[in-house]
């Protein structure tokens, strides 16, 4: 049996031609195993942003180093503060100062404070800092409210950021720009990060123009070739761009089978609709262990998902998404099935490739919805002081229509067993802000 047939036949309810979305998801959760890539390198610090650490990375140290203070102020034995009234005051006899970048190394007596800078470490003994700003200072003595402050404040622990022999990063994480200065406060220059996913792409049809092509009736010029470099760009992918391939079954195959040769992951757009001149669909199925999909959404209904061999020993079959060839429909699939997918293919664990969270925003104006499939609609999302956000539908909802998508700021998801939305309800959004 072939790998896809497999699948589907542990999918309860599989029907090709009437896939839900979450259908959908489960199934490619399982064609696109996780750890295709399991060679790692070892980058500059730097390099690392946006890529999947391979080993987990256990703190060699722990941070911060020493207790320190976190304020500039006076350090003191915060056992001196039991059993005071309120509205007590404490004096107490300033003996040195403490500086940040070196320890104090003075002796400190009942009674006593040291002046200290934030970051400076704690001296030993004292536990308490309180803040320049309410105290008085008169000569060596330093007097303030003991109701300003309790026992430990201001005091920052040994370890609290992370604790030495202790995992501060997981395996299959991305490393994003928190994630790169933590690693940098574990003083360690380099990481081991799994390599890119390689992703080859093509557009196909006989109606598609390059750039630099001169325009001609009926034809337009290829957009999904730019979309899909932009998404794979945002993702951290190695791209492999194989151009405009003709509707000719020869072109077809050789694209194919050089993606194949290439790549992890083909993504193509066009022809897995049931127009008459295309070869796509034949060419693929005679190539790969291939499905045909009419997935119950709006748009990005026709879908093609399979897997092309290659002759290359050093790699298992590439994993091929077709999508339609609606600009629109192109990237709406991309989001809601060959991101996570794909996510999955570099490494990620199971939280870093979880869906982004959905906002919930309030419609402004009322949306038209049939309950059974899952529409995605181009919105524009605005905060609104002490309420839920604002969305309103953005321009012409139409699959070809980019220009609707550049207004965008998000997409809001109606869902398969949702009917229509009546203004001010409340509606579902996937933001693209860390997204693409
Ligand atoms: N009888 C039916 N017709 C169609 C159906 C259907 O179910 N029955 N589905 C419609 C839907 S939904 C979509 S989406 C399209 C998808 O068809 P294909 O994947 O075969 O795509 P094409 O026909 O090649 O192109 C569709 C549309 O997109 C334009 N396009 C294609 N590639 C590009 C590109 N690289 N850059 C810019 N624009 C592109 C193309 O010119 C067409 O206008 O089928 C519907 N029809
Ligand atoms: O997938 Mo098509 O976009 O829905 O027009």
């Amino acid at each position: 049996m072939s790998r896809i047939a497999d699948i589907a036949a542990a999918l309860a309810g599989y029907d090709p031609k009437a896939l839900g979305v979450d259908a959908v998801q489960a199934f490619l959760a399982q064609l696109a195993e996780p750890a295709v890539l399991t060679q790692a390198e070892r980058i500059a610090l730097r390099d690392a942003l946006g890529r999947v650490l391979a080993e987990d990375i256990v703190s060699p140290v722990s941070v911060p180093p020493h207790d320190n203070s976190a304020m500039d102020g006076f350090a003191f034995d915060g056992r001196l503060l039991e059993g005071l009234a309120n509205d007590a005051t404490v004096e107490l006899r300033v003996v040195g100062t403490a500086l940040a970048g070196a320890a104090w190394r003075g002796n400190v007596g009942a009674g006593d404070a040291v002046k200290i800078m934030t970051g400076a470490v704690m001296p030993a003994g004292l536990d308490t800092v309180i803040p320049q700003e309410f105290c008085s200072v008169e000569g060596e003595s330093v007097r303030f409210p003991a109701k300003a402050l309790r026992r430990g404040d201001n005091r920052r622990l040994a370890g609290e950021d992370l604790m030495q022999g202790k995992p501060a990063l997981r395996r299959g994480e991305i490393i994003s720009p928190a994630a790169l200065g933590m690693v940098a406060s574990l003083g360690l220059p380099m990481v081991p990060v799994l390599r890119r996913l390689r992703v080859a792409y093509f557009s196909t049809g006989d109606e598609i123009l390059s750039l630099g092509e001169l325009p001609r009736e009926g034809a337009v010029y290829d957009s999904n070739r730019y979309t899909v470099f932009g998404l794979l760009t945002r993702l951290g992918c190695e791209v492999i761009d194989l151009g405009l391939v003709r509707d000719d079954p020869a072109a077809l195959e050789s694209a194919l089978r050089r993606a194949a040769s290439e790549a992890d992951a083909i993504i193509t757009s066009g022809g897995v609709s049931v127009g008459e001149a295309d070869h796509t669909r034949a060419v693929m199925q005679r190539l790969g262990d291939m499905a045909f999909w009419r997935v119950a959404m709006r748009p990005g209904r026709p879908m093609a998902v399979g897997l092309i061999p290659t002759e290359r020993p050093d790699r298992g079959p590439a994993v091929l998404f077709g999508l339609p060839g609606n600009p629109v429909a192109v990237m709406v699939t991309f989001l809601a099935f060959v991101r996570p997918a794909l996510l999955r293919m570099m490494g990620c664990n199971d939280a870093c490739a979880a869906p982004p969270p959905l906002l919930r925003a309030r419609s402004v104006g009322a949306i038209r919805k049939k309950p059974g499939r899952t529409e995605y609609q181009r919105g524009h999302v605005q905060p609104v002081a002490g309420s839920l956000p604002e969305v309103r539908i953005a321009g012409n909802q139409g699959s070809g229509v980019l220009s609707s998508m550049v207004e965008a700021n998000g997409l809001v998801v109606l869902h398969h067993d949702q009917g229509s939305v009546a203004d001010g309800d409340p509606v579902d959004v996937m933001m693209f802000d860390g997204v693409i």
